[in-house]
């Protein structure tokens, strides 16, 4: 190995690093992650709507004062989404996105029921996601996944809409691996959503709910009784209960932690108090993860940096968290394999040069 003529913590050569590391992103939203460039054509085609059309106009747009205010943004964007062209270029779109910060593989969580209530035709709406998601594969060599969730404050109609559209043998779509559950938790207990994950799970479909996000503790542990969770959207709360962190390493059950988004929303205070380094501490699988990135002034990138900074990572602590989310992923043996090496052969390289 040469001489460093860089210190390898000094932040900017961290960033470099981050910026070629290949990666895998498991946690990332359809609709929020429309970049400001998507959203403000989006908000031209339909001026009826309140959603600004000035990129600069929407940083203070994207500025949420709780939970429940960038619901209800984000909501407004949904709303932005309304003919199968617009779904086919916000996912091709975001599949650019994904590949210029070398995403190599990701799962992208989309709410179909907000479409199809929104008039949506539901086949047309399938055909747009697997075009996008074969174009995207072909252009950029990133292979994106879905998952299907509910939004659980629309209730259980939503819920059935949603176990339907990802169960359905003639609707589902090739890319679909896993079924999830989001929005606000406070007042949207997880146990009553049992049976509709008890069929995605019997249809083949792999569990991955929102929890811990907004609410304490008793809803992680819900999630994994009630939904059979085999990874946690955030579970930030995990951290309160020690019993629930050696759990979860135990059963290897990783957390797909988005610093970023937990500030930008208010569930936690600041980057300093977020609970990462608890989780990485206590054994837990953690991964790294951008959310909603352009609603929160954020991308994957960045997230890995917050993540370095709060775990006091090198590049080789990096690139052991860029593996942990390959290995958390739903991809096969041999796909996880081939990320992996990549990450070694690009680390190693790095601190050859
Ligand atoms: N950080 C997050 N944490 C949790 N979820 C997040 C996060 N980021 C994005 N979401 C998404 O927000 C959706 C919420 C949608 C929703 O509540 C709703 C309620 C009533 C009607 C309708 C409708 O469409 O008619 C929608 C979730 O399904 C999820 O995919
Ligand atoms: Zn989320």
């Amino acid at each position: 190995m040469t001489e460093h003529l860089v210190d390898p913590r000094a932040p900017r050569d961290l960033k470099a690093f981050v910026a070629g590391l290949p990666k895998a992103e498991l946690h990332v939203h359809h609709v929020g992650s429309a970049s400001p460039r998507i959203v403000s054509e989006l908000a031209a085609r339909h001026p009826d709507s309140k959603v600004p059309t000035d990129p600069a106009a929407l940083v203070d747009y994207f500025s949420f004062t709780d939970f429940a205010h960038f619901i209800e943004v984000y909501l407004s964007v949904v709303d932005l989404i309304r003919t199968p062209e617009d779904v086919r270029l916000l996912t091709f779109e975001v599949a650019r996105d994904l590949a210029r910060q070398q995403v190599r593989y990701a799962e992208l969580t989309i709410t179909p029921f907000s479409s199809t209530r929104r008039g949506i035709d539901e086949r047309a709406f399938m055909d747009a996601i697997e075009d996008a998601r074969k174009a995207a594969e072909a252009d950029f060599g990133t292979v994106l996944r879905w998952c299907f969730d509910i939004p659980g404050e629309a209730g259980l109609e939503a819920a059935e809409e949603t176990t339907r559209l990802a169960t359905d043998d003639r609707l589902r779509p090739e890319g679909l691996v896993s079924f999830g559950l989001g929005g606000p938790e406070v007042g949207v207990p997880r146990p009553q959503f049992k049976p509709y994950f008890d069929r995605a799970i019997a249809a083949g479909l792999h569990s991955v709910p929102h929890a811990g996000e907004t609410t304490g503790p008793q809803t992680v542990w819900d999630a994994l009784t009630h939904l059979r969770a085999e990874r946690i959207g955030h579970g930030t709360s995990s951290a309160q209960d020690p019993k629930l962190l050696a759990h979860l390493a135990e059963h290897r059950i990783p957390l797909e932690v988005c610093p970023t988004s937990n500030i930008a929303t208010r569930a936690v205070r600041t980057l300093d108090e977020h609970p990462i380094k608890e989780f990485a501490e206590a054994g837990v699988l953690v991964t790294i993860n951008s959310d909603d990135p352009p609603m929160f002034g954020t991308d994957l990138d960045n997230e890995y940096a917050v993540a370095a900074r709060l775990l006091d990572l090198d590049e080789r602590g990096v690139a052991d968290l860029a593996k942990n989310a390959v290995e958390a992923s739903f991809l096969d043996a041999a796909g996880k394999t081939r990320i992996k090496e990549e990450i070694d052969t690009y680390t190693t390289g790095w601190l050859d040069r």
